[in-house]
Order: structure tokens, then sequence, then C-alpha cells
């Protein structure tokens, strides 16, 4: 059989779901083998297929999170676009097919699909039920507004239910990017960068700045946990040991907070801030996609064709979805996860999908294509961290994110001319 080699960044639940259904691929014709790698997180993934590619040791499929889309797109000696390789060997790839959002997020000024639509999230709020009991609030209510965050938070915290309100994942991604999608509000001109290069961030606004203040001043009160800078690793596992009662993070942390939460969980949608007009707008994907990269043969490329033709079929995609808490990424996943009864037999599974449905997306709100914006998205972290420290004040730290991060994209605009 054809070996083609997958690098990705799925650890826990999600890489032991990943490699099952690799298997079931494996196992389902005689002609393709996928060898699946983990490689770390999703910028160590990055970083390691650059340096591959130059020791012209790179994979034949490349995991990228949606930051990275902008440099990939531009990489045009290092990628293969996922169009022209299913073209080129008759395999069946229909834009249509895919649902909006997504389709939206990665095809090129032309509406071709460069890279390969496989897991697209958008956070969420998880909440631990037991909690909410225990402090005289109702389980069935979560709270809907920042406001109502730090009221039940408080309630939480000074019952005793827990030492901590809430903590997030990804704060750059939750607490910047999605949050001023769900308000309406941009994060660059030239609509978040998709209309051309000469985009320049803008969101340091008032409600940013007051948004990172209200989470320093509510981390002072005990109400709020700061859980790190990039993934935010330490917030996943601070809601599992209940430490924390709420916790924001990716749709696909389903898969992970189901096997270590021994509590009962719920689900809600992003809180907004109510004398926002307009809020709640709907919220952006991330994640990430498959890439191909140049370099290998045209058998070998046959073989990532038939495994992409594989992924996209509608009981792949469902049962992906189901799994892990990704968006069913194509309408006939959608629909089969329906018929199949997935979402009234999971209350809180549809979260997702009602949050990025919620509107018809406007050009704040349809994602974000910025190049080099996995070291921008770092240093936005890194100025978030600088409020959690107390060094910096809301408006301060947002002034000088935009400004850093505008020094990147003319780095970028110039190395892309
Ligand atoms: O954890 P994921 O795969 O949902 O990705 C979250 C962020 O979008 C990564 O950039």
């Amino acid at each position: 059989a054809t070996e083609i080699s997958w690098w990705h960044a799925m650890g826990g639940q999600l890489g032991e779901i990943l490699e099952e259904m690799t298997q079931d691929f494996n196992e389902s014709q005689d002609d393709y083998h996928v060898t699946p790698s983990y490689r770390g997180t999703y910028t160590e993934t990055m970083t390691g297929a650059i340096a591959a590619f130059r020791a012209n040791e790179q994979p034949h499929i490349l995991q990228v999170f949606e930051v990275g889309t902008g440099t990939m797109m531009n990489a045009k000696g290092a990628i293969y676009p996922v169009y022209e390789l299913m073209e080129a060997h008759g395999r069946a790839f229909d834009n249509e097919a895919f649902l909006p959002a997504v389709v939206g997020y990665y095809t090129d000024t032309n509406g071709n699909m460069l890279s390969f639509p496989f897991n697209s999230s958008t956070p969420i709020m998880y909440y631990n039920r037991d909690m909410f009991e225990e402090a005289g609030l109702d389980p069935e209510q979560p709270p809907e507004t920042w406001q109502e965050v730090a009221d039940f938070s408080r309630q939480i915290v000074e019952s005793g239910a827990a030492s901590c309100g809430f903590t997030t994942s990804w704060p750059s991604w939750v607490m910047l990017e999605n949050f001023s999608a769900w308000h309406n509000l941009p994060l660059g001109t030239l609509e978040n960068g998709f209309g051309g290069m000469e985009t320049e961030l803008n969101f340091n606004n008032e409600l940013v700045a007051r948004h990172w203040d209200n989470l320093h001043d509510w981390q002072e009160e005990g109400v709020f946990k700061w859980g790190g800078p990039g993934s935010g690793p330490d917030s996943e596992p601070m809601f599992y040991s209940q430490d924390c009662a709420i916790f924001f993070g990716s749709s696909a942390s389903r898969a992970d907070v189901a096997a270590n939460s021994e509590f009962e969980v719920g689900f809600g949608m992003q809180p907004y801030y109510a004398d926002v007009e307009g809020a709640p707008q709907n919220s952006i994907i991330g994640g990430a996609t498959l890439w191909a990269m140049q370099g290998h043969s045209d058998e070998e490329y046959e073989a990532v064709a038939a495994f992409f033709e594989y992924l996209s079929q509608p009981e792949v995609q469902a049962q992906w979805h189901q799994q892990t808490g990704y968006l069913p990424i194509t309408q006939a996943a959608w629909d089969l996860s329906q018929e199949q009864g997935y979402y009234e037999d999971n209350p809180g599974a549809d979260i997702s999908l009602k949050q990025m449905t919620l509107n018809e997306p406007s050009e704040n709100s349809k994602g974000l294509r910025f190049g080099n914006f996995v070291q921008i998205r770092d240093i936005i972290s890194e100025e978030m961290e600088a409020v959690m420290t107390g060094d910096k004040s809301g408006q301060e730290a947002a002034d000088d994110a935009v400004e850093r991060g505008n020094d990147l994209l003319r780095d970028f605009e110039a190395a892309n001319q």
C-alpha cells in the first residue's frame, strides 16, 4: 500500500479518536495506508513542519490551526492547493457541501479551497451543574451576560461551592477574537483582513479595554482565574478538578470534558455585554484544516486525495463531530446527526451550531485572515497577561497589541509582495 504521513496536533481524547478514524480508513481498503503522528501543540506542529520542509522531510498532510491560514496561503511553493489536488486525482470535492462559515473562512479570493476542512470548532461555555445547585443557582439557567457571569461566579465563590467562578482557554481566541465577532466589532480593517494584505488591526476599542479590565478586576476578586497565555493550558484542568465552576473553551473540549469530569456538565452560549446594541451577533470558527504539502509523488497524492474523500463522507464527518464536539462541517453530516437523534440525546451539543448561525455573518464576524497571526496571537495573549498581572490597563495592553501586531502585518506584507 502507498504510505502517507499525517502530522497533527490532537492530544488527549481527540488524539485517540483521530487514531481510530485513521485506522478505519486503513482497514476500509488495501491501496493506501495513513500514519498519523502527534507533533505537540498547533504552534509546535506548524513550526516543526516549516523546519521539516527546509530539510525536505515534510509530511504529506499537515494539520494547521485557523490562525495559520494566512501564512499557509502565501507559502506558495510549500503547499499543494487542495482543490487542485482533488481535481488532479478525480476525487469529489464540492465547496457547496461544506457549511458556508467554513467555506468562507478557507477559500481564496477566487473561491477556491486551498486546504481541506477537517476540524472546525467555536468557543462555548461549560459549567458544573452540581456546583450551580450547591450555590443555590438554577442549573437550567446558565449565565447569559457578562454581568451574570460575574454575579453567578460571586455567588458560587461566596457559597463555598468552588474557589473560582470561571476560567478560559485560548484567551486571545475567546476573549478577543470571538468576543469581537460576538459583539459585531472589528479586529482589523478590510473585513478583518479578508479584503487584502494592507489590513491593519484596530481592535483597541472601549469594549475590549473594558472587558480586559473586568477580567483583571474579577481575578483580583477571586471570581476569575487566568489559565495561561496561548492555549491557556491550565484552564481546562481547573474545570475538571472543580476549582472553577465555569469554563470557556473550544466546542471540541467536549470530548476531554466528558472523559475527565466526575460531575454533571452544562453547556451554554458565550456571554455578551447587554449594553452593546446588536450583540450577540454570531461566533467564528477555530480549529484546523489539513494542508497537502509539496514535494511528494503523484502516487502519494492519489492516496492523500482518497483519504480526504473518505474524511468528507457524511458518516465519517458525523461520527467525528459527535465524538469530539467539533462542528459537523458539511451540511450532510449535520443532517445525518439530526436524523440520528444526536442533538435530542445530547442536550447542549448544538450550542456551537446555534452560535455560528445566530445571525447572518457581518464583515466583523465571518472570521479573520491576517498574515503572521500565529505570532500576533502570542503578542495578544502576552499583552492580556500584562493586564492580569496589573502591569497594564486594558486600554494600554490593547493599544500595544495593535501596534506590535501591525508591525508584524507590515513585515508580512513586505515579504509577500
Ligand atoms: O482547540 P481547537 O482545535 O478547537 O482550536 C481552538 C483554536 O481555534 C485554535 O486556534
